[in-house]
């Protein structure tokens, strides 16, 4: 009898390893290593990853495999390797390292159907049981007796297919679609035979004469301004037929792609591509840094690359920060690769998602455009991973499993034998010291395209506004830039950063901020409901009008939101046609593509927006880009404040000027000698390097320095500084000497939905037992760690996130 070596879907620190099972005959052709099953555990029956086979168990009694969940694997071989990987660097659970891999569906709960793909007689077993059905539960198969093996063979030849049902309908789709039934030469003589009134019948032959391919019911009719009654004498007759077929969702299939051409690329381009085609020719593995100004034509440096990967045969990961996923992003890959591109963002529903991922899994597609998760894609033959804006944060993922996807990337690239190319105008500090040091390649763009140049940056210091007495959030130089635009039908964006801005309640008598009960975090003012909310812990209550503390009267929502923001400007400029676009506008799916379609087509003057207008817009008519508040980034208390602020100002400064038009910045600050804002508005990237560089080394941060952080909670605050203490202790006694361990430190958020939060920073050079004494310490505290709402204990490597 064979075994199953598994990994339970039950994350503690001692199931943390693999368990034997017996695979029961009927399973035996397919049970394989990546397939989901259920599995008897303890008294529960839960979910498992087998991880590989094995002939015999070293123990007497083995138990045995209840049910198989995948025909086709979940997950590749490299993939199951890449788990186990993942889990020793994140020392996050096995399983959780397997889940964070596949799309929700797969990990909800779900019912199993059996879906029919094809109207032809299935083979005789099978068509005793669907009995002319589509659709039919997926135990009628396991009642039946139709072998597993049997049935992986005729999924395999496309007869049926799994589906997983997840909520009603939300995976898969079906479409009505109409195919001719005769040659085009007896079709041209039943149109003969047709009376010349029957209009519609005529047209409808005439085009299955013209196309002779199935088509959407809906599309026909459309296409010969006809009614589902035309077709009925057609299908009467056996000229045509209809049936159902199941349709995957391509969320952008009501859009028309313009193909596009790869550009004749100039010599700046030439040269930084012709070591990323070099690596894939010799097919080694190697890391870039594509290291360009914004508009230097990076994006077509990818698309060629990628170009190359496709006509050898292999497939490309493409990672896009989640809000630069634009359409105008998506755009751009579908134009050059067609129906080879699949997009993954968390715009999609999970049926959609799952769609996309399937279209992977089924090498439907070579190419994959995504957000951070994409990096899993189960492709098995990758030529190259792409990371554009590899300095962003959200390639972090923050819970559970807590990876960065430019590690990933390096190690299915080095699996593969593959080039990795990381592509940033601001790179993250530790990238560009990598590639100063020559562990990754630098590749340089300093030009933009269409000999565009650098906007030029206005800093508008606005204390001095004040004192000129100039109240508003408005600059005067800046109205008038804008007024100017206006009047010369040109386009302004307005940047307002939300990310550490101000948007809580003061009274301006005695200066009391309403604060959430359970959290020490300001409460944020909702206009609409006029109310106050936590977004930590989602309490609410209704905005007060007058002071808690002294009664006053002027307590009133402080701060500036899009909203506010757009109120003014209309008072300021009545004449502005202003398209505002934050996470209120965006909600509702496909929004998020009106907002940029109108903008593009010069329905609005203003673009005002958040984060998500700050990347990847590309719009010839934009010549003025206004950045409202530039220093709120630099006050949040996190060592990078100084370099996201220098990344976000010249990401949104790219956003100008970046075809013929010249463009034009205004930066308003109150701190406009910060050297983060100077350099930004001179775009002297190598310049803010060597600054921040210097601040990095002295106080000990990355990229000198390791960080490795414990926040510790509890509902107690005795017990948080009790435990943290404890560790703190540990590290300091069983790490070196050039190891710094800080704390224990509150944390900056020191409550959390009524649970006290303290930390334990490592700063360390090189520490190689580190992850075998924090397994240590995890270990030791295991029970307590098991228990609900009791004590938690995370650790992040590398953390991005120091609230
Ligand atoms: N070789 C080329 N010839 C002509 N036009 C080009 C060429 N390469 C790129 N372009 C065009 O130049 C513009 C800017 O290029 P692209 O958007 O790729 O720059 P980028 O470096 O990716 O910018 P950002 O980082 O700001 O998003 C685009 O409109 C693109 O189509
Ligand atoms: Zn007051
Ligand atoms: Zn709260």
């Amino acid at each position: 009898m064979s075994i199953a070596k598994v990994i339970v879907d039950v994350p503690s620190q001692n199931t943390n390893r693999l368990f034997d099972y017996g695979i029961p005959e009927k399973f035996e052709s397919v049970v394989q290593p990546g397939v989901r099953i259920i599995v008897p555990f303890g008294p529960r029956k839960v979910l498992g990853y087998v991880i590989s086979l094995a002939e015999y168990s070293e123990f007497a009694k083995v138990r045995q495999i209840e049910d198989v969940l995948d025909i086709a694997p979940a997950l590749t071989p490299e993939l199951l390797k890449i788990g186990k990987w993942l889990s020793q660097q994140t020392l996050s659970f096995y399983i959780s390292c397997l889940q964070v891999m596949l799309p929700q569906v797969m990990k909800a709960s779900y019912r199993k159907e059996l879906w029919r793909l094809t109207e032809e007689e299935l083979p005789e077993e099978l068509e005793n049981i669907f009995a002319g059905r589509g659709v039919i539960e997926y135990k009628e198969f396991e009642e039946s007796n139709v072998s597993y093996h049997q049935l992986r063979q005729y999924v395999e030849d496309g007869w049926v297919d799994i589906h997983y049902e997840v909520k009603s309908r939300e995976t898969t789709k079906t479409t009505t679609v109409v195919e001719p039934l005769m040659e085009p030469m007896q079709l041209e003589e039943t149109l003969v035979d047709l009376s010349k009134q029957a209009k519609k019948q005529r047209e409808i032959v005439q085009y299955f004469i013209d196309h002779q391919e199935p088509v959407p019911k809906k599309q026909l009719l459309s296409a010969t301004s006809s009614s589902s009654s035309s077709l009925k004498p057609l299908l009467n007759q056996g000229v045509i037929k209809e049936y159902k077929q199941e349709v995957m969702r391509d969320p952008f299939s009501h859009r028309e792609f313009e193909r596009t051409q790869p550009f004749p690329l100039t010599d700046e381009q030439r040269e930084a591509i012709t070591p990323i085609l070099h690596t894939l020719e010799s097919e080694t593995h190697d890391v870039f840094l594509l290291h360009g100004v914004t508009g230097s034509g990076k994006t077509e440096i990818y698309l060629q690359s990628i170009q190359k990967v496709l006509d050898q045969g292999k497939e490309a990961i493409m990672l896009v920060p989640e809000i630069a996923l634009t359409p105008q992003m998506v755009e751009r890959f579908k134009g050059r690769f067609g129906s080879k591109v699949a997009v993954l963002h968390s715009g999609l529903s999970a049926g959609e998602k799952y769609d996309e991922w399937r279209k992977i899994q089924r090498n439907e597609v070579q190419v994959v455009v995504g957000a951070r998760s994409a990096i899993f894609a189960p492709f098995t033959n990758i030529g190259i991973i792409i990371i554009d804006e590899e300095h962003e944060s959200s390639y972090k993922q923050e819970d559970r499993t807590r990876y960065h996807a430019r590690d990933v990337a390096v190690e299915r690239g080095k699996i593969h034998a593959s080039p990795v190319v990381l592509g940033s105008a601001t790179p993250a500090l530790e990238t560009y010291a990598r590639a100063a040091k020559g562990n990754y390649k630098m590749l340089t763009l300093t030009k933009r395209m269409n000999n565009a140049t650098m906007p030029d940056t206005e800093l508008v210091d606005m204390r001095d506004e004040l004192h000129q007495g100039n109240r508003s959030m408005f600059s005067r130089a800046l109205l008038d830039k804008l007024r100017e635009r206006i009047e010369r039908g040109e386009q302004s964006v307005l940047f307002l950063n939300r990310r550490g801005y101000a948007t809580f309640v003061m009274c301006r008598d005695c200066g009391h901020v309403k604060e959430c009960p359970h959290c020490d975090i300001a409460l944020t003012y909702h206009r609409r409901q006029e109310r106050l909310k936590c977004h930590y812990c989602s309490y609410e209550e209704p905005m007060p009008h007058q002071c808690p503390e002294c009664e006053s009267k002027t307590i009133r929502y402080f701060g500036t939101g899009t909203q506010k923001v757009e109120e003014v400007l209309q008072e300021l400029i009545p004449e502005a046609r202003v398209l505002r676009m934050d996470v209120d506008t965006t909600r509702r799916k496909g929004a998020h593509e009106r907002i940029l379609n109108d903008f593009g087509d010069k329905k609005a003057d203003i673009l005002l927006g958040t984060q998500m207008i700050a990347k990847g817009l590309d719009f010839a008519n934009v010549t003025l880009v206004g950045i409202l508040a530039a220093d709120a980034l630099l006050n949040l208390p996190d060592f990078r404040a100084a370099e996201k602020t220098f990344q976000l100002l010249t990401q949104v400064s790219g956003r100008a000027g970046r075809h013929k038009l010249a463009g034009e910045v205004v930066v308003q600050t109150y701190s406009p000698d910060h050297y983060s804002i100077q350099l930004a508005s001179q775009y002297d990237y190598e310049q803010f390097f060597n600054e921040e560089m210097k601040l990095r080394k002295a106080f000990r941060y990355p990229p000198y320095y390791y960080l490795t952080l414990f926040t510790i909670s509890h509902p107690n605050q005795l017990k948080v500084q009790e435990v943290t203490q404890k560790i703190v202790v540990y590290m300091r006694n069983k790490l070196s000497e050039e190891a710094d361990v800080l704390g224990p430190t509150p944390s900056a958020l020191t409550r959390i939905n009524n649970r006290y939060r303290y930390q334990c920073m490592v700063k360390y050079k090189d520490e190689p037992e580190q992850r075998k004494l924090i397994q240590r310490i995890l270990h030791y505290y295991e029970d307590e760690l098991k228990e609900e709402n009791g004590l938690q204990i995370s650790v992040d490597f590398q953390p991005y996130q120091l609230m």
